[in-house]
């Protein structure tokens, strides 16, 4: 991300935007947060469960696979079917009762390593829906000794919501393999401390790990023979996770699989991943360069929020729009605005940092739906998210990172459809590409803030 910025900030168009009065419309860094003034962030862990939720199943790629391989004795190969990997029949019936016919491009390079014996240990990226769950959660089962009463597999999760997703996918895997126990560690469990643990697989947050297997000893650490580290991204951005998984990871034995999942590629990753795994198979799945051949951008310089709010209604009134997403840096921002749009008639929802995951997903859902035409938005809803019928994104404010530099990624991600763009800055270029020429309706009078509308055709 650091890398990301400062590559952006070479480029013109960083320039561009940090020499607008952007400083003017920042909130105070410091003091109260309580009036919706400050930068609305998003919480990883709530974007990446958001995700999963609304996920539309398997995101199938023709990307190709990128794989390093630090033990030269473990032959690498990759599988076309789910048979190819003789599991026990009953795990096979459990995959295909989910519905899946074929693994997933990951999952055919992925399988035959976290399968094999002696087990590799593996560190994979590849983004959200790509199907690493369902490869790690395949490995879990696989590995259990249902002869052994104690946990054999601990899996990792960044909180308690994450962690049940999991749970999930390992039950519906295993639905015909009633002999594998699976217990969640996450807040609300409550064990008897009297009495060892005897499920086999143990997924929860690691504070609960540690509490079970360290303070309690209620298990034994160094006989468990697969760890999985899932969402390490999103463990990494967590307070206090990163150093409660090194204090796991230091108690298992030399011997435990290690196993390594995240959906971003970022070098605080990868050095977190170097701590954790070692002579990892590393398998990343490239990301997709997004074609923005069909979105045109163009901006309205403006004098203050009035004259944003001056041409959005000029956009209204030259052009047909289904629906219509909006970006504001502040919650405040975001209400001001709902509240004028929806007084001049139009069907608006908000989706800010104030609402539960839950609240969220109704917000999706109805705007999904199309019973508002436009969703008004903070920096909560950048990532991740599709909503295939939106015609046009709206920047009423230009995103910028906590020291209040354009954070042209984020930029991106707003504008892109599936938030899948090449890594290498060719994509900064072209926003380079930005129209200089504005339309005559979009043009409104004293020009000074900045206004970036994104058209899709
Ligand atoms: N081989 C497959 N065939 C069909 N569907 C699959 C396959 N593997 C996974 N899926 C489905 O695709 C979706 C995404 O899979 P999965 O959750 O494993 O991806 P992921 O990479 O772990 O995503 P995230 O990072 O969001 O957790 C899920 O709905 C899952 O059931």
């Amino acid at each position: 991300m650091a890398d990301w910025v400062k590559k952006a900030e070479d480029q013109e168009v960083s320039k561009l935007v940090n020499q607008l009065n952007i400083d003017g419309i920042l909130p105070e860094k410091s003091g109260s947060n309580s009036d919706g003034n400050e930068p609305d962030v998003a919480d990883p862990a709530e974007t990446s469960l958001l995700i999963k939720i609304l996920g539309k199943g398997l995101v199938n790629t023709k990307l190709s696979l990128d794989i390093q391989q630090k033990n030269p004795n473990s032959p690498l190969h990759s599988v076309k079917t789910f048979e190819a990997l003789h599991l026990k029949p009953e795990l096979l019936k459990g995959i295909y009762a989910m519905g899946f016919n074929t693994p997933s491009k990951i999952q055919e390079t992925a399988l035959p390593t976290l399968l094999a014996d002696p087990p590799q240990n593996m560190i994979a990226q590849s983004q959200s829906g790509t199907g690493k769950t369902a490869a790690f959660v395949l490995a879990m089962l696989s590995r259990v000794n249902v002869n052994l009463n104690y946990p054999q597999v601990l899996c990792l999760s960044p909180t308690y919501e994450l962690a049940i997703q999991t749970g999930e996918v390992a039950a519906r895997m295993g639905q015909f393999c009633p002999e594998i126990k699976l217990r969640f560690a996450v807040r609300g469990e409550e064990v008897d401390r009297n009495k060892k643990i005897t499920e086999h697989i143990l997924i929860g947050t690691p504070g609960k790990m540690l509490d079970w297997g360290l303070k309690f000893r209620l298990f034994k650490m160094d006989k468990v023979s697969v760890f999985v580290l899932d969402e390490a991204d999103v463990m990494i951005a967590t307070q206090g996770h990163h150093d409660q998984c090194i204090r796991i990871h230091k108690m298992l034995s030399p011997e435990c699989q290690m196993l390594f999942f995240s959906a971003t590629y970022d070098k605080e990753v990868m050095d977190f991943a170097r701590l954790i795994v070692s002579e990892p198979t590393i398998i990343r799945l490239m990301r997709e360069e997004e074609s923005l051949d069909n979105i045109k951008q163009y901006y309205v310089k403006c004098k203050n929020e009035d004259g944003k709010y001056n041409a959005i209604q000029n956009v209204y009134g030259c052009i047909s729009i289904g629906q219509a997403i909006i970006f504001c840096h502040t919650r405040r921002t975001a209400a001001w605005l709902a509240a004028k749009m929806t007084s001049d008639g139009h069907s608006v929802a908000v989706l800010s940092g104030d609402l539960t995951v839950e609240q969220r997903l109704a917000v999706l859902d109805r705007f999904r739906s199309g019973l508002e035409k436009v969703l008004i938005t903070t920096n909560v809803l950048s990532r991740g998210i599709d909503i295939e019928q939106v015609t046009i994104v709206v920047n009423f404010d230009l995103p910028v990172d906590v020291r209040g530099n354009a954070d042209c990624e984020t930029y991106l991600h707003r504008i892109g459809r599936t938030g899948r763009f090449a890594s290498d800055g060719t994509t900064v270029q072209r926003l380079l590409d930005i129209p200089k020429q504005i339309s005559n309706s979009w043009k409104s009078q004293n020009l000074s803030g900045l206004f970036i509308a994104t058209l899709y055709q």
